[in-house]
C-alpha cells in the first residue's frame, strides 16, 4: 500500500522531504554529465534523506527520455526500495482511456503512485484508484499563480471549486483509501482550509523553493497531529544546487538535508 510505504519511509528516514526529478538537459549538458548518471547521482545522494522520488515525466518525454525514466524509477527500486517513486504525470481522461495511463504508469514505469487531474469527474480516477495498492494524487488547489481562475470559484452551495474536489476525493471517490490531494505550499490558507476537509488524508505540497511557499506557513496548515501527512516536494531547489559535475551530488544532498531539517524544527 502506498502510503503506508509513503509513512514508513516518513518515519525511516525523518523526513517530509520528496526530490522532484525535472531534467532540464542545458543545465545538465552544462554539467558534464550524462543524464542517467546525473540522475543516479541525485538519487543517491538524497535517498536517505527523502520520504518519495517525484519523477515528472513531461521532462523525460520531451527528452526522449523514456528509457531514462524507466531506468531511473528502476534504480531507486533496486537500490533504494523503502523509498517510493510518484510519477508527476497529471492524466486526465474518460475511463477507458485513463486505463491506458494508469497501465503507463503503474505497468509500464513500475511507479508507486500518480499524480491525475480530477476535472473530468470521479468515474475517471477509478481506473488509478481500483490498482489499491497504488497511490492516486489528485490536483485539489495547485501551486501556479492562476490556479484560483477556476479553482477558487464558488459553486451554487457556496463551496469552491477546490473545496468540492477535496471533499468529493475524501467522502465519494476513496473506495480503496489509496487518495491523497495536491495543495501548493504558495496557498497555505487554502491549505488549513483542505486539511479540516480531508481529515488525515495525505496532502502532496509543491511550490516550496522555486516557486516561494514557506516551510513555516505549510507545515502550520497542513501538518497533522502525528507530525505526517506532508509531502513537501521541491525540485530545483534541491537537483540544480551543484554547478559541477563534482559538486552537483553533494550539493543536492546539501540543500535536501537543510530542507528536512527546516520543516523537522516544526513538527516537535
Ligand atoms: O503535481 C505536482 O507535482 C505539481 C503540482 C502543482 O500544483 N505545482 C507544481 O509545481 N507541481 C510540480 O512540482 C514541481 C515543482 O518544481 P520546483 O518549483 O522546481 O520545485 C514541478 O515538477 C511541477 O510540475
Amino acid at each position: 500500500m502506498f502510503i503506508q510505504q509513503l509513512e514508513r519511509a516518513q518515519e525511516k528516514h525523518q523526513s517530509l522531504v520528496c526530490v522532484g526529478l525535472d531534467p532540464n538537459q542545458a543545465k545538465i549538458d552544462a554539467l558534464g554529465l550524462g543524464l542517467l548518471d546525473w540522475l543516479k547521482q541525485i538519487v543517491d545522494a538524497t535517498a536517505q534523506h527523502v520520504c518519495a522520488f517525484k519523477p515528472q515525466i513531461a521532462y523525460f518525454a520531451a527528452l526522449k527520455a523514456e528509457a531514462e525514466l524507466t531506468a531511473i524509477i528502476a534504480y531507486i527500486h533496486e537500490k533504494h526500495p523503502d523509498v517510493p517513486v510518484i510519477l508527476d504525470a497529471k492524466r486526465g481522461d474518460i475511463g477507458s482511456t485513463a486505463e491506458q495511463y494508469a497501465r503507463e504508469a503503474f505497468e509500464r514505469y513500475q511507479a508507486d503512485a500518480v499524480t491525475v487531474n480530477p476535472y473530468m469527474g470521479g468515474d475517471t480516477l477509478k481506473p488509478y484508484s481500483s490498482h489499491a495498492g497504488k497511490g492516486v494524487v489528485v490536483l485539489c488547489k495547485t501551486s501556479n499563480a492562476g490556479s484560483g481562475e477556476l479553482q477558487n470559484l464558488t459553486l451554487a452551495d457556496g463551496q469552491t471549486l477546490f473545496q468540492k474536489v477535496a471533499g468529493k476525493a475524501a467522502n465519494d471517490w476513496n473506495d480503496n483509501r489509496n487518495l491523497l490531494l495536491v495543495v501548493g505550499a504558495t496557498y497555505p490558507v487554502e491549505l488549513a482550509d483542505i486539511r479540516q476537509i480531508v481529515g488525515d488524508m495525505p496532502l502532496l505540497i509543491p511550490g516550496i523553493g522555486a516557486q516561494g511557499g514557506d516551510v513555516e506557513k505549510t507545515l502550520k496548515a497542513g501538518l497533522r497531529a502525528d507530525g505526517k501527512g506532508l509531502i513537501i516536494s521541491s525540485s530545483r531547489g534541491i537537483i540544480y544546487a551543484g554547478d559541477s559535475a563534482e559538486n552537483c551530488a553533494e550539493k543536492a544532498r546539501q540543500a535536501c538535508v537543510e530542507l528536512k531539517n527546516t520543516i523537522n524544527q516544526y513538527r516537535d
